[in-house]
């Protein structure tokens, strides 16, 4: 059965005296792809940085797995955020000079994963995206969809529990954008929840559901 992985009661978000986000409740269950979309600047990417804990509520709760975090102090959001939530970015965001094998290695340690099966994880994990033999090249050397899969097979080798795009396709040109989406929506797991903000229709026609934020608020 599906649980919840994250649940929003009444969440806003305000910036000074600007309210981005107004009593967002949303429950976010393993199995589940979700996409958020809406207008530019209407709060997109604020309710995704909540979910992945590197925001706060400015009112009302958020419990992870069952955690309250809303008010959780930065050392604890940290330790959720490394154990429990991937991140795939438009930007890809590689570390230029290392290579592919490396870059999902070094995510890895970054969420303090040391075990010496890391190496056999990150090949394994490159080999699922397609990019087995691209292992030792370097991000400069790679397509804009193969530096993507290389991003995702970072995000995934730790194994997330909420799996968190933001405009995952936005760089890609339709074939790419076509095998990233195919890849991601593999990822979706009976222990794992994917969400996307996204601009791209064909992105939100292929998850089960749909969010639409406007105005601060959202609606299904
Ligand atoms: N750190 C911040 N400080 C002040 N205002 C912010 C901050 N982050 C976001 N905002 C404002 O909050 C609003 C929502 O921004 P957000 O990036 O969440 O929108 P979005 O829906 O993701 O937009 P886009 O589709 O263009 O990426 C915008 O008006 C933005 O300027």
């Amino acid at each position: 059965m599906a649980n919840s992985i994250a649940e929003l009661t009444d969440v806003g978000r305000s910036y000074g005296a600007a309210r981005v986000l107004d009593a967002v409740n949303l429950t976010l269950r393993t199995g589940e792809s979700v996409a958020i979309i809406g207008p530019s600047g209407s709060g997109k990417s604020t309710l995704l940085s909540i979910l992945g804990l590197l925001d706060t509520p400015s009112t009302g709760s958020y419990r992870l797995n069952g955690v309250e975090v809303a008010g959780a102090k930065a050392r604890q959001r940290t330790q959720l955020r490394r154990s429990m939530i991937g991140f795939v970015f438009q930007a890809f965001h590689l570390v230029p000079h290392l290579t592919v094998r490396e870059n999902v290695l070094f995510g890895m340690y970054a969420k303090g994963l040391t075990a010496v099966e890391d190496a056999t994880t990150a090949e394994a994990q490159l080999a699922a995206v397609g990019l087995g033999h691209r292992m030792h090249a370097l991000p400069s050397s790679l397509s804009g969809g193969e530096q993507q899969r290389t991003a995702l097979a970072r995000a995934l080798a730790v194994r997330p529990t909420l799996l968190l795009c933001d405009e995952p396709t936005g760089n890609l040109d339709s074939k790419n954008s076509a095998s990233v989406l195919n890849l991601l929506m593999d990822s979706v797991a009976v222990d794992r929840g994917l969400v996307i903000v996204t601009h791209d229709t064909a992105v939100a026609d292929r998850c089960e559901r749909v969010i639409q934020v406007a105005d601060g608020r959202v609606s299904e």
